[in-house]
């Protein structure tokens, strides 16, 4: 989370309508975190959209006439789609659309999260973002739950969730702020303020622990 996965599928979907292509997007109706109408960004970019509760229902709730005139069709929160796999090939394969999707690959386990890999096959290109870890300020490839729930699927943002540096993905918070203490600071330019940003936090997440 917080790579810029969505960021980066609206440039995308804005670069094709930019050029004439008419365009869709479709988020889960799961993610509610910034109402159903529109996909939004961290930081508030956003876009008008398709809330569902599964792909295939897409093509009739926008009407066959204005699915055969799409080019192009946006998928953000690919992970909560059960039907991923079938309709991106029939989107593409079958009805020539050019399909852009945004997802999650893993969960806060780093277990497989929902059929977001099963498509890596049917891609022409697949782009790996990062984030950066919120403890320790390097390239972040995963997402740490800060609460005890245990559900695959929660849905959140920074209240819940942050990005991590690999070697503490699966641990507890708690686990995770030892590893970061007894790690070698380096002293580069702005460390201090980083350290002080850092105890601040920890002392925020202490309170919700
Ligand atoms: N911990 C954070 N809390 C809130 N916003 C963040 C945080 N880390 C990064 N961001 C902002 O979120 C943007 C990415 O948002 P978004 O594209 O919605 O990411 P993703 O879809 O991968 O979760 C970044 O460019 C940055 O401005
Ligand atoms: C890691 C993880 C995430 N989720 C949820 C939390 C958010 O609602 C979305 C991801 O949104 P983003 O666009 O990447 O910010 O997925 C989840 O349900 N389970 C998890 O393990």
């Amino acid at each position: 989370m917080f790579a810029g996965k969505t960021t980066s599928l609206l440039r995308r979907i804005q670069a094709e309508s930019n050029s004439g292509r008419t365009v869709a997007v479709i988020k889960s109706n799961k993610d509610t975190r910034y109402g159903l109408d529109s996909i939004v960004t961290h930081d508030g970019m956003k876009l008008p959209c398709w809330a569902l509760e599964n792909l295939s229902s897409f093509r009739q709730k926008i009407g066959t006439v204005a699915y055969d005139q799409l080019d192009v069709i946006g998928i953000d929160e690919a992970q909560f789609f059960e039907d991923l796999y079938d309709f991106c090939c029939e989107a593409a394969d079958h009805d020539g659309k050019t399909v852009i999707v945004a997802g999650l690959d893993g969960d806060y386990l780093r277990r497989s999260f929902g059929s977001v890999l099963d498509i890596i096959p049917l891609a022409n290109t697949v782009m790996k973002l990062t984030a950066r870890c919120e403890l320790c300020g390097e390239r972040a490839f995963f997402t740490l739950r800060k609460t005890g729930e245990k559900q695959r699927e929660l849905i959140g943002g920074a209240d819940v969730y942050m990005p991590s540096q690999e070697v503490i993905a699966a641990t507890p918070l708690l686990k995770a702020m030892e590893y970061e203490t007894a790690r070698p600071r380096r002293n580069s330019p702005g460390e201090e303020d980083r350290q002080r940003q850092r105890a601040f936090f920890y002392g925020v997440i202490f309170g919700i622990c």
